[in-house]
């Protein structure tokens, strides 16, 4: 198995390139994992508690479980993978059946901060965008796509978001094999990413 993480700050374009590179993947031999579905479970707290939640910082994390999972898949074992909802800031009590596969893509904005988590991958990726370029996508997709208006939005970025991305994301940048600039679409380096596992799966 093949267990490759993919970092970088909010809207820097984790989730595209990881769309980018599994497209033209046969489906069964790659899998991906997001960091998303492993937020803390906040049900005991009322949606106005759950919006006041630091989901910048590692700790909202449950690293826990994540680890046990990827742990697990390692060993050839299917996991329920949670699925979680940002419109209501919490899991949503259903999963999602995810069998091991001979190449694992695991993506998230803090997945490179733990240092066991950061261990079980083979292969670390940064990809990179300029914050104000990242600002203005977080803007569109959280209103288009994640219930939020441009206050919310804002308030976030300025409170938590910005420090958040400064003091624990960026620096884990370090850690990367391979940082992908991506203020521009990047195929070059997607294709680069994708012939990597291609040639694991051969
Ligand atoms: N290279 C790019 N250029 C312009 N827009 C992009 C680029 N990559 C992603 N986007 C857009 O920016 C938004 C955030 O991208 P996404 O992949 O969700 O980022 P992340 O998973 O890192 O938060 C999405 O609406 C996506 O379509
Ligand atoms: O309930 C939540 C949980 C998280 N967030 C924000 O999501 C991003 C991480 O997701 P990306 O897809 O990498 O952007 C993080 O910056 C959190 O602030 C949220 O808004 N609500």
């Amino acid at each position: 198995m093949l267990i490759i993480g993919i970092a970088g700050g909010t809207g820097c374009g984790k989730t595209t390139v990881v769309n980018q590179i599994i497209e033209e993947l046969p489906d069964k031999e790659v899998s991906v994992i997001s960091q998303d579905s492993y937020y803390n479970d906040l049900s005991h707290l009322s949606f106005e508690e759950r919006g006041k939640i630091n989901f910048d910082h590692p700790k909202a994390i449950d690293f826990k479980l994540l680890g046990e999972h990827l742990t697990q898949l390692r060993a050839g074992k299917s996991i329920q993978q949670p699925v979680y909802s940002f419109a209501s800031h919490n899991r949503t009590g259903q999963t999602v059946h995810t069998p091991p596969s001979k190449v694992m893509i695991v993506e998230g904005i803090l997945i490179l901060t733990h240092p066991e988590i950061r261990e079980m991958f083979d292969i670390k990726i940064f990809v990179h965008a300029d914050s104000d370029e990242r600002l203005i996508r977080r803007l569109k997709r959280d209103i288009n796509e994640r219930g939020r208006d441009i206050d919310e939005v804002l308030y976030r970025y300025q409170t938590t978001l910005k420090p958040m991305h400064d003091q624990f994301i960026e620096p884990t940048k370090e850690h990367a094999d391979i940082i992908i600039p991506n203020n521009k679409y990047n195929t070059v380096a997607v294709d680069i990413v994708r012939t990597i596992i291609i040639e694991k799966l051969l």
